[in-house]
């Protein structure tokens, strides 16, 4: 996984659903803080799509509690075949200890996404600049995942997606909420490299995002 092009997605808590997504996506996100045995489960794993593993924290909206096995589990997961990318987020990578997961994933050839959640608002411009300059810089891609409240807050996110794909960085970004929804088709247009999606609406990991065949139809229609 070189996120050279754009990658969709199908965003799991189910490995088995792999099969379903097959048709739509190019890789599986795997939701490792929402699973039972994530490490057995990657560890079993057969599927024919690349695996980008993530075990979110509490702290930044996801169900994994205990930060040090967290990040114990994403490392051995980043060293395992069938695991492209890891996502790592911006504050374990510049506050905790996220970056020994970086670089055990780097030593695998697994690729590392940064990245920064804001499910309350869109910050400021120079704000969102700030934290795609610092995710890019230490990790192969620097994802933003905000909330939208306004359609111009999807403007603000477009226009950085554009910035700083136009300077050759690579970036995903994602507006979450209703407001926010369509940036999920459009930002790939602007230079976005990721897209989320759950493969039946019901399983959504996110506010605000399409099911998985949808947003495939989407994005394949604009582009
Ligand atoms: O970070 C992201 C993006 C996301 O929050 C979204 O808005 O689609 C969905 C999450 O599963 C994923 O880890």
């Amino acid at each position: 996984m070189n996120f050279e092009e754009f990658v969709l997605a199908a965003s799991l808590a189910d490995l088995d659903a792999e099969t379903d997504a097959r048709a739509h996506a190019d890789a599986v996100e795997f939701r490792m803080d929402l699973a039972s045995d994530p490490l057995a489960t990657l560890g079993e794993y057969d599927g024919e799509l690349p695996v980008l593993a993530t075990n979110r924290a509490v702290w930044e909206g996801g169900e994994a509690e205990d930060d040090e096995a967290r990040l114990a589990e994403l490392a051995e997961a980043a060293e395992l075949a069938c695991v492209g990318a890891v996502d790592v987020e911006l504050e374990s990578l510049t506050a905790g200890e996220g970056e020994r997961v970086a670089e055990r994933a780097r030593r695998a050839g697994t690729r590392v996404v940064a990245s920064v959640h804001d499910f309350e608002r869109t910050p400021p411009k120079p704000d969102l600049r700030e934290d795609l300059e610092t995710a890019t810089r230490l990790a192969d891609v620097g994802k933003l995942a905000v909330t939208a409240e306004s359609r111009s807050d999807v403007l603000d996110l477009l226009a950085i997606t554009r910035e700083f794909d136009a300077a050759g960085e690579r970036v995903a970004t994602m507006a979450m909420g209703a407001p926010g929804r369509h940036s999920r088709a459009v930002a790939p247009l602007y230079g976005s490299k990721i897209g989320y999606a759950p493969v039946a609406p019901e399983d959504a990991t996110a506010p605000g995002q399409y099911d998985l065949e949808t947003l495939a139809r989407l994005v394949d229609d604009l582009s």
